[in-house]
């Protein structure tokens, strides 16, 4: 119960809706316990004017009198039970909303690290699966547990004071029942874990085929893929009936041991009543009844025995990230203004999953307003100055200075909100591009939305699409094309006007004539911002005010287009082989 207690607070907040959950269940059991006893004195009643002790009258009167308490006792606690669940299994919805919330806002302030060394359908369960899964304790398990404690109080008081030792008989199978179904509820549980499993492994393959569905024809391995499917399926049947074999012994089970407690109610009864140890027939009857509502209740020890200890080791997983503090942390809690001056002073950096030194002593310095261009052949650690610009990983060695103050030192949120990132691989969300571009600022007019579009070049695409700004992207944005899709996300970063705009070989899908087309317009854009443009074209680093060459997360090559060109090495090289590439079309 150690790792439950982290529920406590959500206890506590609801805890006068709890406390009314609790009154209510009990008197709810309260007024279904009053039904064995007016079953027993109706029968009495039928016993005694059998045996001629009452007259027609009296007998006409009292059973009607029973009848009616036993009408109004069963519309008490329907209505009671009723309130039971809305408040109660209410209450648990709320802490599962608020558990929910709780989860997905600490994933939002982890470090991207932490996506990394966990899976995603590992982060997606936890916060929908485990949680379910402690919803059953907040839930179903409390409220049993009140059920089964209120009616057993009640119910021993009634049967004791009735008949003493047919108590005892009538109780001798229940704790049988009640460990019976506690062995079979975690069996039950083993085997569900099992078929969640099987069934998370298909939805995956299926979620892959379904997003790869291009390679896939164009291979022309649908065959293939059918008989993975049918593999993978057929290991879910399987499952599937294993599972639905022992949640088929559960109520055979029920019935069988309900059935072993009626027959010593009535063969132990019988005989006390013969030998006059108990007084009415009716207590019988009563009893019969007692057992009857005793039994779900006591199977229900079992089954919430292992519903807690789910959500025990549920919580546990949900737990463990919750204490997960993030790698980067933000130590200046005032908001920073940014200007923009950048400089990197012989940085290296190794990324930690990987071990991967992906810089080694780098340095460069970027005025505001300046551009500066990073080049490099593939691998060579552009991508990874632009990530060390927005803190996404804190460096190992050296130094980053924004406006002169190392970033550590900065305010995280002032930070990132004063860059404008342009990915390599465009991410577009499913909804409209008009929301897609109103990413980069919330609050921008549609002007201000087509605006940013014609400067990515990219309006005269939108309005040719019959829904214009409104068309809506499919999953990761796959009506677009990939030229298209990246002069979105550049539309989406040059609306927010950032101090810092970064652009992550953002125009590698765009032809040449476009690129420069946006490049002319992002220069008039960025004149009084910081721009670094990383790419492979000597085209798009040609105007810029400064370019550094990166090889193997070196800096080998510094100046700008006019001195190396002049230069012998990787620049002019590219240069040449780019410029003949461009005299051949
Ligand atoms: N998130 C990451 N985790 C671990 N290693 C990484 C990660 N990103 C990049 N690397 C490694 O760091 C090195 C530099 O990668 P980076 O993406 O910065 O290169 P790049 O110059 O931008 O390459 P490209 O031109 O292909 O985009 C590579 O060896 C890469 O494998």
């Amino acid at each position: 119960m150690k790792e439950l207690k982290h529920l406590n607070k959500y206890f506590y907040k609801y805890r006068y809706r709890l406390i009314i959950g609790v009154i209510i269940t009990i008197v709810a059991k309260i007024f279904a316990l009053f039904t064995p006893r007016l079953v027993g004195a109706s029968i009495n009643i039928v016993s005694e004017r059998l045996d001629g002790e009452i007259t027609q009258q009296v007998f006409k009167s009292e059973l009607l009198t029973y009848i009616s308490f036993l009408v109004g006792a069963a519309i008490m606690a329907g209505l009671f039970t009723f309130l039971m669940r809305q408040t109660i299994i209410n209450v648990s919805r709320y802490i599962e909303y608020d558990l929910k919330n709780e989860i997905y806002q600490h994933y939002q302030v982890l470090s991207l690290n932490f996506y990394k060394s966990n899976r995603t359908g590992d982060l997606m369960n936890r916060i929908s699966e485990d949680v379910s899964k402690v919803r059953m304790y907040v839930g179903p398990a409390i409220m049993y547990t009140i059920n089964t404690i209120t009616l057993f109080a009640v119910a021993l008081i009634y049967m004791v004071s009735a008949a003493p030792k047919l108590t005892l008989y009538t109780l001798i199978p229940l704790p049988i029942l009640s460990i019976s179904i506690y062995k079979l509820s975690r069996l039950i549980n083993t085997r569900s874990t099992i078929v969640q499993e099987s069934l998370s492994t298909l939805s995956t393959y299926t979620q892959e085929t379904f997003s790869g569905i291009s390679v896939i024809k164009s291979y022309g391995i649908e065959a293939r893929t059918n008989t993975e499917f049918e593999g993978l399926c057929s290991e879910n049947r399987q499952k599937q009936i294993d599972l639905t074999k022992v949640q088929a012994l559960f109520f055979p089970l029920m019935i069988l041991l309900i059935g072993l407690s009626n027959l010593i109610v009535i063969y132990v009864g019988g005989i006390q009543y013969m030998n006059g140890e108990i007084e009415s027939i009716g207590t019988i009857a009563e009893f019969i009844i007692y057992v009857n509502m005793l039994t779900w209740p006591v199977a229900t020890v079992g089954w919430v025995t292992s519903l807690v200890q789910q959500a025990e080791a549920s919580q546990k997983r949900i737990n463990e990230f919750l204490k997960t503090e993030p790698d980067i942390k933000n130590v200046a809690p005032q908001e920073t203004p940014i200007i923009g001056d950048i400089e990197f002073k012989n940085v290296s950096f190794v990324y930690p999953d990987t071990n991967i030194e992906a810089l080694k002593d780098v340095s460069f310095k970027i005025k505001s307003g300046k551009t500066l261009a990073i080049l490099g052949k593939t691998g060579s650690g552009k991508s990874t100055i632009l990530d060390l610009i927005g803190r996404l990983y804190d460096i190992d060695k050296g130094e980053i200075l924004v406006d002169a103050t190392s970033i550590s030192k900065l305010n995280l949120n002032s930070l990132r909100e004063s860059i404008g990132y342009v990915p390599q691989d465009a991410f577009l969300f499913s909804d409209t591009i008009k929301n897609n571009i109103k990413f980069g600022k919330e609050n921008a007019t549609d002007d201000e939305v087509i605006e940013a579009a014609k400067n990515a070049k990219v309006h005269k695409n939108i309005v040719g699409f019959s829904k214009g700004y409104d068309t809506i992207l499919g999953e990761r944005g796959i009506t677009l094309s990939g030229g298209q899709k990246q002069r979105v996300s550049i539309a989406r970063a040059i609306i927010k006007k950032p101090d810092i705009l970064l652009f992550d070989d953002c125009l590698s899908a765009v032809d040449t004539e476009t690129e420069e087309k946006i490049l002319n317009n992002l220069e008039k854009l960025t004149k009084d911002k910081t721009t670094i443009i990383v790419s492979h074209r000597v085209s798009s680093a040609k105007n810029a005010d400064a370019i550094i060459v990166l090889d193997d997360g070196k800096v080998i090559q510094t100046g700008n287009h006019e001195t190396l060109v002049t230069t012998e090495g990787y620049y002019k090289d590219l240069y040449t082989k780019q410029l003949s590439e461009k005299e051949l079309r």
